[in-house]
């Protein structure tokens, strides 16, 4: 036998893996490195985060992966090359990670891979009916095993597209083992470049768990404090908190037809993005408000896609409490906007449940690779439209 399959064998076998799992969000701001210890699988996981750390990305790996993020015609050359350089990057990445964890990389069984979202296209996006759903991760795999010499899996969300699905999201099937309570209906609430929430129901109840994308998160305030201020956020919501909300342009920016559909539900910075809000700018006739009024409304109308669409989910349950983690929890004026609303319901930061906020996402990867090489799929039944799958691909590191 291959002695790396032979490996393989023996991990999957073990009663605990050391996993890293890596993820690079739609905010681009740099790479979430997690060390997980992880114990058993399916409904019997444990999961300890060991280490973890967020490497900045520096500003020309930035400018290159914007000259092709979320847009539909670019340089093909450039995307080709940067499959091959977001990997090579990722691999340096984790080993400057180890070295000052001063952990070697034979003490590591595998890393589960994420890899940068370039494209992100279901059909509700496209309006396409031959084409199928579709959405593109890159930084390859192969060259994250080389750099490292661990073995790697990457590239989670194509099963997931080529079993019905749209690719994301992909937190329930990691959500629901660690995180379902026995006397809560749970809301894990994570503001990212965009939206999205995991909804748990309690133990008992007849309801399936789920996970859906619900708007725009920081993705449009970040693009316009960019563009206006050449600012990477909006920091601590300071120039939104100037300004005051354009009522016009709240409704016009709400009218988006994704934001009503059923769950579950993605979206992306292709659809919220500035070419969407100054639509709605020129619909609601306020192409002339101060930019601070311009990123008031961003932020209540972040705000305001997530709360209708957890009122909406929530409108029959008792006993519901929202735990909120990503980014977004840094934006005083994103969160006053949202537990305004929720003046009967507990919000609380998802770190209340055990494990760094920041974490959640990579460590969400390092067990769905759990899953891949060590577990079955039968748990995933309680969850809503998720495929019974194993998710990733298999690198070898020679
Ligand atoms: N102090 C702060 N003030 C305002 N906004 C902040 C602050 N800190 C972080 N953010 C916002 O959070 C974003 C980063 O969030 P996060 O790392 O969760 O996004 P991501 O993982 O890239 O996104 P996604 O989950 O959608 O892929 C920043 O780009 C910024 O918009
Ligand atoms: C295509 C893609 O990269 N989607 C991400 C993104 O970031 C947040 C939201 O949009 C979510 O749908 C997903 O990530 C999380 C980790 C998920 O799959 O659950």
């Amino acid at each position: 036998m291959n002695q790396q399959v032979e490996k393989l064998y023996r991990i999957a076998q073990q009663k605990e893996r050391r996993i890293i799992g890596l993820m690079s969000g739609t905010s681009l701001d740099g790479l979430d490195i997690a060390l997980c210890r992880i114990g058993s699988s399916g409904q019997e996981t444990t999961l300890f985060l060991d280490n973890f750390t967020t490497i900045p990305y520096d500003t020309t790996f930035r400018q290159r992966i914007r000259e092709i993020f979320a847009k539909r015609h670019i340089d093909q050359q450039l995307l080709c090359a940067l499959h091959a350089y977001v990997g090579k990057t990722h691999g340096e990445l984790i080993n400057r990670a180890l070295e000052q964890w001063n952990i070697p990389s034979s003490d590591v069984d595998l890393i589960a891979s994420h890899g940068q979202t370039v494209y992100h296209a279901p059909q509700r996006l496209t309006g396409e009916t031959i084409l199928p759903n579709s959405t593109l991760q890159i930084g390859d795999g192969d060259h994250i095993a080389h750099i490292t010499g661990i073995i790697t899996l990457s590239d989670f969300r194509q099963k997931h597209v080529a079993a019905g699905g749209e690719g994301a999201p992909l937190a329930a099937y990691g959500d629901f083992l660690l995180f379902s309570s026995e006397t809560e209906n749970r809301f894990l609430l994570n503001i990212g470049g965009i939206s999205n929430f995991t909804f748990l129901p309690k133990k008992e109840s007849e309801l399936k768990a789920y996970a859906t994308d619900l708007g725009p998160g920081n993705t449009m305030m970040n693009q316009f404090a960019f563009e206006q201020y050449g600012l990477e956020m909006d920091e601590n919501a300071q120039i939104a908190k100037k300004g005051t909300v354009d009522i016009a342009l709240l409704e016009a920016l709400l009218t988006a037809p994704f934001l009503h559909a059923d769950f579950p539900k993605t979206t992306g910075p292709e659809l919220f993005n500035l070419a969407y809000l100054r639509e709605a700018q020129t619909v609601s006739n306020t192409s002339s408000i101060a930019p601070e009024n311009v990123l008031a409304t961003l932020n209540k109308f972040a705000a305001q896609a997530i709360v209708d669409g957890i009122i909406r989910a929530s409108a029959e349950l008792e006993d519901v409490h929202i735990y909120v983690s990503g980014g977004g929890i840094y934006n005083p004026l994103l969160m006053k906007n949202i537990r305004d609303v929720f003046t009967s319901v507990s919000v609380s930061s998802f770190s209340s449940l055990g494990l760094n906020p920041d974490a959640k996402e990579a460590c969400l990867f390092a067990l769905l690779a759990n899953e891949t090489i060590a577990g079955s799929p039968s748990h995933v039944q309680q969850i809503k439209d998720s495929p019974a799958i194993c998710m990733g691909k298999i690198s070898l590191p020679y």
